[in-house]
């Protein structure tokens, strides 16, 4: 568990509750929105776009890491990613830890669960994650 009190962190929460506002979700009426932050600086936002065929639906932090990297912002220059949901119990679900994890191991994610801010780094929100090791690389 990282410092939980971290200023930088919790207002990067709070700019996700604002992502939240952009949510397309006709279907689940579920909004969530996602705040990266780079070691630069800068943030980039993201939110859940629903489709009619519910699968391929794109949740909030996957959404920022693909605007992010559509940009041209580098793995290795995302610090942080926040979420904010609908109500005070949310955790980011396993296809976006598989997706945060790839970005970067150290990666701070930030969320509220129980009511609580909880900041955690992505490999400890996802042990034995999954890598390919290809001729030792
Ligand atoms: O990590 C998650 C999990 C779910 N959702 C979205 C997808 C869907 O639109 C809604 C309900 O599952 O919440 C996210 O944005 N992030
Ligand atoms: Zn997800």
């Amino acid at each position: 568990m990282l410092n939980s009190s971290d200023t930088t962190y919790l207002s990067l929460l709070e700019k996700a509750d604002s992502a939240r506002e952009n949510a397309y979700c006709a279907y689940s009426n579920f909004k969530v929105g996602a705040a990266l932050l780079t070691k630069s600086g800068n943030i980039i936002f993201g939110s859940n776009v629903e489709n009619a065929s519910y699968g391929l639906t794109n949740c909030a932090e996957r959404s920022a890491i693909f605007a992010a990297i559509s940009r041209g912002i580098k793995p290795q220059e995302i610090d942080a990613i926040a979420i904010s949901a609908t109500g005070e119990n949310f955790s980011p679900c396993g296809a976006c830890r598989q997706v945060i994890f790839e970005m970067g191991s150290q990666i701070a994610v930030i969320f509220r669960f129980n009511g609580k801010v909880v900041i955690e780094r992505i490999s400890d929100l996802l042990p034995y994650s999954f890598t390919i090791t290809i001729n030792g690389q």
